[in-house]
């Protein structure tokens, strides 16, 4: 079998450990020769890189590995780009969090007017990336996990159409995760789903156990009750505010029942309450600075002072298996089943052609085929117009340098009141944003 060699752009992410983890336990179906890791933060990446190759040496001492912020050393001789970037990292995504709140608008990663900002910022790095890995390793794939994963899927749709780069979110299996423990199931891959919307927008229309039994009547009865909760009755261990949301998710769901939903609807169907739910001065970014970041930094130095890894406390979920099982899918040609945020082109029959969407497809070594979801509802349809607008002015508006698209797509989100909101909220955001957003004329 064919060894892969993996460069992971973003490599002082929080989440590179989980994938170097995840990889090591997945050697026998899909074999690595070679491990990257590039950033553009050398400080932030060495701690991160001095802990997996102490980790590394120690568990796979074959495999070559190393890390560096050169694009060249990087990008040359690889079959896989694992990309997750934050661009402009925790502090702007405090910024994104609290610059809306001042209006009383919410404050969210990937969502809203903090998710617009962010993805201002996103489109030009990954841009960089794509060359990157277009001029040193042309038939490499680019899986990209970076966020905001609707508005970067659709910068790369308009501006490098051909390109070997999937998007993914894992969100989706991170809730099928739960569906399964509902359910008394091993593994969510014991489930087969029917899935449409767009990234961190979208409902589960179909679940089947393998052989064709459907799963939603029991999902549904407890989603009504519990949302996304598995053990309502048992000390929950997720942290309070992802407990907040999986909780949420029965409200959700009650709008409409003929579906289950993806947990990120919230900030879509009730934003009134999240902004009185929200301390807008203590957001999720504080709360990830104060527990994950330290965490993976904190068990990082650990590894570099003892000199082993023996003992570390890295750990690997499914954003980790996510990418790998993809990575595989194409390696060895699985032909797995799925979601990916691909180019809509009919699959979603009564929805815009052009749109990215999240949808089930079967992955190979060609890419990937899209599974046919047929027409799609009314209330779900028009949800997904008003927002896929949203996500297109906002890269028009990146093309083009325009104010006027970017003050519409902040009009135009369900989670802003009114025009003149969108504008307070705009222009505070392009002061905050200097150096990361191109000039708006
Ligand atoms: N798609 C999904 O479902 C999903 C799930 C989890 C996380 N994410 C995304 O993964 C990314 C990483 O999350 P995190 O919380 O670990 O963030 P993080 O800040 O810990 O890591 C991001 C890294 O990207 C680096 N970076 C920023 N700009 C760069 C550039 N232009 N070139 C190279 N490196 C650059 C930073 O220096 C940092 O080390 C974020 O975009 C996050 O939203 C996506
Ligand atoms: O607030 P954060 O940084 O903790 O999470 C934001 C991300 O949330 C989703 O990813 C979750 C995932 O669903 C869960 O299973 C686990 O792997 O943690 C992830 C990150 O905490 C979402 O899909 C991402 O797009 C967000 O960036
Ligand atoms: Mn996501």
């Amino acid at each position: 079998m064919k060894k892969s060699s993996v460069v992971i752009a973003g490599g002082g992410s929080t989440f590179t450990p989980g994938i170097v983890l995840m990889l090591l336990e997945h050697l026998e179906r899909f074999p690595i020769r070679q491990i990257k890791f590039y950033d553009n933060d050398a400080k932030r990446q060495e701690l991160i890189g001095k802990a997996c190759e102490i980790l590394l040496q120690e568990r796979a001492p074959e495999i070559a590995f190393s890390y560096t912020t050169d694009p060249e050393e990087a990008f040359t001789d690889v079959d896989f780009v694992m990309a997750h970037i934050r661009v402009g990292k925790y502090a702007m995504r405090e910024q994104d969090e609290k610059i809306p709140m001042r209006y009383n608008v919410l404050g969210q990663e990937t969502c809203g007017p903090g998710g617009i900002a962010y993805g201002m910022r996103s489109i030009g790095p990954i841009i960089e990336i794509i060359d990157f890995m277009e001029k040193y390793s042309p038939d490499a794939w680019m899986l990209n996990y970076s966020n905001p994963a609707a508005i970067v899927a659709e910068g790369t749709r308009r501006l490098r159409p051909t390109s070997r780069i999937i998007n993914i979110c894992d969100m989706p299996v991170g809730i099928e995760d739960r569906m399964a423990g509902i359910l008394g199931l091993k593994s969510r891959k014991e489930m087969q789903v029917k899935y449409y919307g767009l990234n961190h927008f979208g409902w589960w229309s179909d679940i089947r156990d393998q052989a064709g039994h459907d799963l939603m009547p029991r999902l549904k009865e407890h989603v009504a009750k519990h949302g996304y909760i598995v053990r309502p009755e048992a000390e929950q261990v997720t942290e309070p505010s992802w407990n907040d949301t999986f909780a949420k998710a029965k409200d959700v769901y009650a709008v409409e029942p003929d579906t289950l939903p993806n947990t990120y609807l919230k900030y879509y169907l009730f934003p009134d309450y999240i902004v009185k739910h929200t301390d807008p001065n203590h957001t999720r970014a504080n709360e990830v600075m104060e527990h994950r970041e330290k965490n993976v930094f904190a068990a990082a130095r650990d590894v570099i002072e003892q000199g082993t890894a023996k003992d570390c406390r890295f750990t690997a979920d499914d954003h980790a298996s996510y990418i790998v099982d993809l990575a595989d899918a194409i390696a060895s040609n699985t032909k797995a089943r799925m979601l990916l945020i691909v180019e809509n082109g009919g699959a979603i029959e009564n929805f815009d052609p052009t749109a990215m969407v999240e949808i089930p497809c079967i992955v190979g070594s060609n890419g990937y085929e899209k599974v046919c979801i047929g027409k799609i509802p009314q209330f779900q349809k028009g949800l997904m117009e008003q927002q896929v607008s949203v996500e297109k002015l906002v890269v028009e508006a990146w093309i083009s340098g325009s104010y006027q698209k970017l003050w519409q797509a902040l009009t135009l989100s369900k989670t802003v009141p009114s025009a003149s909101v969108a504008k307070q909220i705009l222009d505070d955001l392009i002061v905050a944003n200097k150096g990361y957003w191109p000039e708006l004329k």
